[in-house]
């Protein structure tokens, strides 16, 4: 079983997209063999040579304005350095977000954090779970998928949390965080093929 070392890079200011990382955390570090680190957008930036040692960066942040919040904007700015240098090339990477509304623009977010992915050379993974309308009883009704369905905002590039302002820890719904959970043990696994 190989040692494999992630890290879930987030922004968060009101918690929900923590609770978020928290979960992809847990899914990774479900997976034997793994190292995981969860580090703060603002963190991040200030360890950034750090996460060279790393076999799998992913990225979360709130979506603010329909695209990925100032903080991580501001990391994936200071990964330039890694650029130029091809550090973080090959690497596996992944994104998230969450935010008020269904849409809200989420896609814009997750398109953003892929783009500086695939701009360092790193090789994205999307989410994997079908589709919540997919499930039993969601389809052929107006209601759809329920707040505890697996990816009931229909994402593929990278999990969504919908949090419709609710305070957390009561947002996002377990629907969401599982699929966030999902996430962190697909990343592991995908991980670890490319690092035997
Ligand atoms: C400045 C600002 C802009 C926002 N823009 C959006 C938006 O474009 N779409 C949306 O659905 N929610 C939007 N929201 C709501 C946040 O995404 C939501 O409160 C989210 O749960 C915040 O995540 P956090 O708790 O991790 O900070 C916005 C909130 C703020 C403060």
């Amino acid at each position: 079983m190989s040692n494999i070392k992630i890290a879930i890079v987030y922004f968060s200011k009101y918690g929900h997209t923590r609770l978020q990382a928290e979960a992809v955390r847990d899914g990774a570090a479900s997976f034997k063999g793994s190292d995981v680190l969860l580090l703060d957008a603002a963190e991040a930036v200030r360890r950034i040579d750090e996460l060279d040692a790393y076999d799998a960066i992913v990225f979360g942040s709130a979506t603010y304005m329909g695209n990925m919040a100032a903080g991580m904007k501001s990391f994936l700015e200071a990964t330039v350095t890694k650029w130029g240098s091809g550090k973080w090339k090959n690497k596996i990477a992944g994104g998230f977000t969450n935010s008020s509304n269904f849409s809200g623009d989420k896609l814009n977010t997750l398109q953003g954090m892929m783009i500086a992915a695939m701009q360092l050379g790193m090789i994205w993974v999307g989410v994997g779970d079908i589709v919540g309308s997919n499930e039993p009883g969601a389809e052929s009704t107006v209601d759809g998928p329920g707040p505890d369905s697996l990816n009931r905002n229909s994402a593929s590039i990278g999990p969504m949390a919908s949090s419709f302002g609710v305070r957390t820890p009561d947002a996002p719904p377990a629907g969401d965080l599982k699929t966030a959970w999902n996430y962190g043990c697909r990343i592991a696994e995908i991980t670890a093929r490319f690092n035997p």
